[in-house]
């Protein structure tokens, strides 16, 4: 009786989903694998779902349809197919599904990560076009990737010797950056002695998650009638990370309004809130924004800003390390074409073709968005003969194109040299490389996240010798990826080694008048600091009133704790100083002096 029963109940599921399929299979799908009643064919995608759907691929092709729970779903696995969805046809595929994440995570959709194709995500890209991707603005912050890039750097003399988590290190100078540039100061705390709304620590931790909710697949989301279970724990998770960053979010836009309030009509803004507020009450907008908005628009950026680079570089070092022989040769070009005076500099870039390659390489085999951010279809449509019907989500596998051999020789090996001399670049031109995407939805921060990525690699290449800690061989550098909505390692161990490059000589010149209140320990430790994170350019500072003098304090403390370990413990460093009016060559040189010399 009770075996008669569940048949009858096998049968009606059975029945309902084929009525409910009859629709959706008389149209002509690409191929895929035929899904299963409720779960689609969740079945088929294991934790990695890049890979998963690279292997049926395979077996169904370049253009693949799957269902995920009761969602269709196409699966792009070729540069051909790319350019259709991505170009041919981006008008109706430039949307997003609505999620968990787009919900609990980017205020309601107001973030343009997740935002649907329309006015507000429109208005959104524009304003963010003219108030920081241009190349004005952009050129208009150089100062500030210069500066943190330095404190980056002179962070990694600090540590010579000790094993460090590298993506933790780059990710610092990323937020530092960032946070600066949008919100005009960093509102994390860095030591104890800093009081700030959260520690650098905690506001990583936000971030990482908000990464990593914002890329999994929720059974919720394709399942709809499961949401309210909330199964994986998801929503529960994404809910109270928001409470943390939304906490965050909220005391910089408090903030910045304390400050508008203040200054009235004389208030001039100062960074990205800033300019977001002042459109708070633009009549001439479409779309209005509220308070919502300023915190969303800011959050992408925060997050786009600061888990992107990061990885990327983590990669880049982490096939470098397993091959030294392309170590020697991006340092040979940056000897040569940078020379051992300085750091390299932005405008560089376009004569250090290898390590762009290394770049490019990295991307090819580590794209950071592994299936880009899902697309999503306005309208029916078809492409290359094939029926997509309205509410298709599209997921682009840029993991799978990367390994397609009939594009790429040999392409699990990493191999930069493949790139040099090609005329493929990165801005979405080129199908068979698309780490920022294409087409409308094309990742907007990609020019600043280049620059950024550019230039932290290559100066740590330019500056230091870098090694495995001393239990590690090659073969143990762990490449296993983290799945997200950014890919990334575990986080391998490196080792910076002795700073690598500079056998030049560093002159600074401090003139001091008035008296000088620290005593000459503090100021020789001061002066090597800023010799320390300089450009290698002879520098001149002069300083000719007492309250000039107090104004530079601050910076000049600051300099003073990054240097010290290396000012004293530095054999190749020679520092001459004249304390009186402070007059001090220090020179730095690899193999020549072996005290430091007061
Ligand atoms: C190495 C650095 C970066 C990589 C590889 C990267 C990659 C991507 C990708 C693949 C997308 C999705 C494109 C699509 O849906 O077709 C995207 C979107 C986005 N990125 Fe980036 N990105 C980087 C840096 C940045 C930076 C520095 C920012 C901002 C400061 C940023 C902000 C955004 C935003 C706001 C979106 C959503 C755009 C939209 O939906 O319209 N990204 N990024």
């Amino acid at each position: 009786m009770e075996s008669l029963y569940w048949l009858l109940v096998a049968t009606i599921i059975l029945v309902i989903f084929i009525l409910l399929n009859y629709n959706d299979n008389r149209k002509n799908h690409p191929p895929g694998p035929p899904p299963w009643p409720i779960i689609g064919n969740f079945n088929l995608i294991g934790p990695l779902p890049h890979i998963s759907l690279h292997n049926l691929s395979k077996k169904y092709g370049k253009l693949m349809y799957l269902k995920f729970g009761s969602v269709p779903v196409v699966v792009v696995s070729s540069p051909d197919m790319a350019r259709q969805f991505l170009r041919t046809h981006d008008h109706i595929f430039a949307s997003r599904p609505t999620t968990a994440a787009g919900k609990h995570t980017t205020y309601n959709y107001r973030a343009i990560s997740w935002a649907p194709y329309g006015p507000y995500w429109s208005q959104a890209r524009k304003i963010y076009l003219s108030e920081l991707f241009s190349s004005k603005r952009l050129d208009s912050y150089e100062y500030i990737r210069v500066e943190e890039r330095n404190i980056f750097l002179s962070r990694l003399h600090k540590m010579v010797g000790v094993p460090i988590v590298l993506k933790e290190q780059i990710k610092h100078s990323n937020l530092s950056m960032i946070s600066r540039i949008l919100l005009g100061r960093k509102y994390f705390s860095e030591s104890n002695d800093e009081k700030e709304i959260v520690t650098l620590k905690e506001f990583q931790e936000i971030l990482d998650e908000w990464i990593l909710l914002n890329g999994v697949l929720n059974i919720g989301d394709w399942i709809p009638w499961m949401e309210f279970m909330d199964l994986q724990g998801y929503v529960k998770r994404m809910k109270a990370m928001f409470e943390r960053f939304d906490r965050f979010n909220e005391h910089v836009l408090q903030d910045h309004m304390a400050r508008m309030k203040a200054e009235k009509d004389g208030f001039v803004a100062k960074d990205m809130v800033d300019s977001l507020l002042k459109l708070v009450d633009d009549p001439d907008l479409e779309v209005k924004l509220d308070s919502d908005c300023v915190k969303g628009l800011t959050q992408d950026l925060l997050v786009g800003g600061t888990e992107t680079s990061a990885p990327v570089i983590e990669w880049a070092m982490s096939e470098l390390m397993k091959q030294p022989t392309l170590i020697k040769k991006a340092t040979e070009e940056l000897d040569r074409v940078i020379g051992k005076d300085r750091w390299v500099d932005e405008h560089d870039h376009p004569n250090l073709p290898f390590i762009d390659s290394v770049i490019k390489e990295t991307m090819r085999l580590h794209p950071l968005t592994v299936l880009l951010a899902p697309h999503v279809a306005l309208h029916d449509c078809k492409v290359a003969g094939y029926d997509i019907a309205k509410g298709t989500t599209i997921f682009i596998n840029l993991w799978a194109m990367g390994r397609n051999s009939s594009i790429w020789d040999d392409p699990e090996c990493f191999r930069p040299e493949r790139f040099l001399g090609k005329d493929i670049d990165m801005k979405g031109q080129h199908f068979e490389l698309l780490p920022f995407g294409s087409g409308r939805r094309m990742c907007p921060g990609y020019n600043l996240g280049l620059k950024i990525t550019r230039s932290l690699l290559a100066n740590m290449l330019h500056g230091f010798d870098w090694t495995l800690p001393d239990d590690m061989k090659k073969e143990d550098i762990n490449m296993d990826e983290m799945y997200g909505s950014a890919i990334t390692t575990n986080g391998n161990l490196l080792c910076v080694d002795s700073p690598y490059n500079f056998s030049i000589f560093i002159s600074l010149i401090f003139i001091f008048s008035g008296n000088f209140q620290l005593n000459k320990w503090k100021q020789l430790k001061m002066l090597a600091s800023k010799i320390y994170i300089s450009t290698q350019k002879p520098l001149r500072f002069e300083t000719q009133r007492a309250n000039q003098m107090s104004e530079s304090r601050p910076m000049l403390h600051e300099f003073m704790k990054i240097a010290v370990p290396f000012a004293i413990s530095y054999p190749a460093t020679l520092a001459l100083c004249n304390l009186q009016g402070l007059n001090v060559v220090l020179v730095r040189r690899p193999q020549g002096v072996t005290s430091l010399n007061l």
